[in-house]
């Protein structure tokens, strides 16, 4: 039987696997996650292609990204109906996403050196490297025979100029520690950048996009002629927007007013994954769930928001991103094809779109409120919701899809 690529997308609070023919482009066959891991219980979907999407709260208690992965691998394992793949000798390669890739530009193919480099890297970015390469140790371990590609979100962002990645503080220190601006959600930027391209018929290195992957983690790029020049994450993925947890940027010297504790280990951390009080409290206990007590971003994103706390944290978000295309719409000398919205919130919230689109009449906007309310198909990759085509940047939403971009590349490069 044909063998398989695994796709793994870990994040903090949920694991999504997609299983995928080796062809290119690759065709899902089954797709499958498991949420609120943080908010137990935990919530599994799970769909073969061509077959009705099944939703369950599980009742197994399911406390870390790796036991997650398990059962979801399991599952799909023991599925009759997924002939497809049974066991191990049916995989050619597992993808993983890992947020921080330090200097990688490229994937890099899992062995005893590389594993070595990214754990490493892994004190840099504790919070968003830990599940992935605690995942990537579970398949050396229990997978040995499959290879493990790992895919870097910050590998797009090479392409910015010294003068974006660089913070003005003293260089030797930054450069012996690597502290520069790296930037994040680069796979799925890079899946939006060739979606976007062949959808308004371009040549990738010809084409200009503002692009919003706004899910519980938030960024904004631009992209210039094909390639990231600037973008709004940094060292780590807190820059720049507000989260679901994560505040954003605030001015650096607020962590010391905040407690006097900022700089010491946080109660959290463990042997393995070493964070202070500040890092714990602003990348987890900050954002609209400290403003309104949930991380659900469709309570907030409402008409008649249920508080004024509500109001006010869409009312964050939107200005802090308006500030992000105010500055890339410069940054591109408004020659911009696209502005374009991503991620669980970006695909989801027409209020969102709508809100922002209005606010940025000035830049020639304008979208069709009715193209906008119905949003794109589940099958719809994008979709284009502009009014009056041909006087300001097309406005698209893309469903950004992570999984299909590390399994997409990880296929052409070895077949
Ligand atoms: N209809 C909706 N309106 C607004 N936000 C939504 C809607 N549906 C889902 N979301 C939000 O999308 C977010 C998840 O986005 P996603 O990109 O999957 O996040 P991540 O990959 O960072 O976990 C959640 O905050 C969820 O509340
Ligand atoms: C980089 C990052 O914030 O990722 P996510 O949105 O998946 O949390
Ligand atoms: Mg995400």
């Amino acid at each position: 039987m044909a063998k398989t690529v695994l796709a793994v997308n870990a994040g903090s609070s949920s694991v999504k696997i997609t299983f995928y023919t080796f062809e290119n482009p690759p065709k899902a066959i089954a797709d499958a996650q498991i949420s609120g891991i943080t908010a137990p219980p935990p919530a599994l979907k799970f769909q073969r292609t061509g077959s009705t999407k099944h939703q369950e709260k599980l009742q197994e208690k399911l406390s870390t990204p790796q036991d997650a992965f398990k059962y979801l691998l399991k599952r799909c394992f023991d599925d009759p109906e997924l002939s497809e793949v049974a066991s191990e000798s049916d995989l050619a390669y597992i993808c993983h996403r890992v947020v921080h890739g330090g200097d990688y530009q490229d994937s890099v193919e899992i062995n005893d050196d590389t594993m070595h480099h990214l754990e490493a890297l892994e004190d840099l970015a504790p919070l968003h490297n830990f599940s992935a390469l605690e995942i990537i140790r579970l398949c050396r371990k229990e997978l040995p025979s499959v290879p493990s590609i790992t895919f870097f979100d910050s590998a797009f962002h090479h392409t910015m100029p010294d003068y974006v990645r660089t913070y003005p503080i003293d260089q030797t220190i930054a450069k012996a520690n690597g502290l520069r601006k790296y930037g994040f959600h680069g796979i799925s930027y890079s899946f939006i950048l060739r979606s976007v391209a062949e959808f308004l018929q371009k040549p990738q290195e010809k084409t200009n996009l503002i692009v919003m992957h706004i899910g519980s983690g938030a960024s904004i790029c631009v992209i210039k002629e094909g390639k990231s020049i600037d973008t709004s994450m940094g060292l780590t993925p807190l820059a720049g927007l507000p989260g679901a947890t994560r505040s954003g940027d605030i001015d650096p010297s607020l962590v010391f007013h905040y407690t006097s504790d900022a700089g010491k280990l946080s109660p959290t951390a463990t042997k393995e994954m070493h964070i202070s009080t500040a890092e714990e409290i602003l990348n987890k206990k900050s954002g609209w769930k400290a403003l309104t007590g949930t991380t659900d971003f469709a309570e907030i994103a409402v008409e008649s928001p249920p508080s004024e706390a509500h109001k006010l944290a869409f009312d964050i978000l939107v200005d802090r991103i308006l500030g992000y295309i105010g500055n890339y719409y410069v940054k591109l000398g408004g020659e911009v094809d696209a502005l374009v919205f991503a991620g669980g919130i970006g695909e989801k919230s027409a209020l969102l779109r709508r809100t922002l689109s209005e606010k940025c009449k000035s830049l020639g906007i304008a979208i069709d409120s009715e193209a906008n309310d119905k949003g794109p198909e589940d099958d719809e990759t994008v979709k284009d919701i502009s009014k009056g085509a041909g006087k300001g940047p097309r406005v698209l939403i893309c469903q950004t899809n992570e999984q299909f971009e590390m399994a997409y590349h990880c296929i052409r490069k070895r077949s």
